[in-house]
């Protein structure tokens, strides 16, 4: 399947699926996916009072994570360019806990950060980094915005080498996009399969997180491979 990679096509993409974005998650990953988010903010270094960033927030999963990880004495700040998911974003609770910090919601492209260098503390990419039209571009961002010793926790798709390649791929093309063509989101959802050919390999990830400077880079596998996270170091 030919991918039609242009920014546009992108926003659009998530722009339409963003009113059963979050149901699809929970129905087709049994609730998993928050297991995996949930690690990767544990993964970030985020601490109470850090200012924290979550990239390609979509409806706010691990932005809430990481307000609860920095607490009332943090901030967090989540960007995506669908404004259709960061308006159900800015529409959802943070569940009922203790103080999180505060969280702003900014609609600006990844590749093109309106921060300042090197201003926050730690920063998480949840399903992000594979739908970038630019991966190196948006590490050399994410590097630029974090301070020296500032971490992050990149989460995404992974393209198991064992015996799971065979489940995934098939779990993707015989439920995942039955499913969404019952919401009339057949072509948004097939797109996610071809979308894993293209992305690099834990360690291609780690040599790309070395050539935007980062000091330290670690992939993680995790769901038998199926996923992964890529823990980074911007270094002094
Ligand atoms: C939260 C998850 C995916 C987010 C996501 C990322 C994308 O790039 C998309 C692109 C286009 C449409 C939708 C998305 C999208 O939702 C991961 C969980 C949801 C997945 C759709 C289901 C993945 C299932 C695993 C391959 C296997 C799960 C095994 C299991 C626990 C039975
Ligand atoms: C699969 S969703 C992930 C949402 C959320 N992080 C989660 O884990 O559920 C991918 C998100 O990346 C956003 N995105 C993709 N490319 C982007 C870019 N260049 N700038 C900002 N957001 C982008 C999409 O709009 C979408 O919200």
């Amino acid at each position: 399947m030919k991918l039609d990679r242009t920014e546009e096509h992108i926003q659009n993409l998530f722009n339409r699926i963003a009113p059963v974005y979050d149901q699809m998650n929970d129905w087709l990953s049994f609730g998993s996916h928050r297991i995996w988010k949930q690690m990767a903010v544990n993964w970030s270094g985020a601490r109470p009072g850090h200012i924290g960033l979550d990239l390609c927030c979509g409806t706010g999963d691990l932005t809430r994570l990481l307000a609860l990880k920095v607490g009332g004495s943090g901030q967090v700040v989540g960007v995506d360019f669908s404004r259709q998911l960061l308006a159900i974003a800015g529409d959802r609770q943070p569940p009922f806990t203790l103080s999180p910090a505060p969280i702003t919601w900014v609609e600006a492209d990844v590749l093109d950060l309106p921060f300042g260098d090197h201003h926050f503390d730690c920063a998480t990419m949840g399903y992000g980094l594979r739908n970038v039209l630019d991966i190196p571009r948006s590490l050399k961002e994410l590097h630029r915005v974090l301070k020296p010793g500032g971490t992050a926790a990149i989460l995404d798709f992974h393209r198991p080498e064992n015996g799971f390649k065979t489940f995934q791929q098939w779990y993707l093309d015989r439920v995942v996009v039955p499913v969404a063509n019952t919401f009339g989101l057949k072509a948004e959802y097939a797109y996610l399969n071809p979308s894993l050919e293209k992305f690099p390999t834990g360690p291609e990830q780690v040599a790309l997180a070395k050539e935007a400077n980062f000091s330290r880079a670690t992939h993680y596998a995790i769901a038998g491979g199926m996923m992964g996270v890529l823990v980074l170091e911007s270094g002094g």
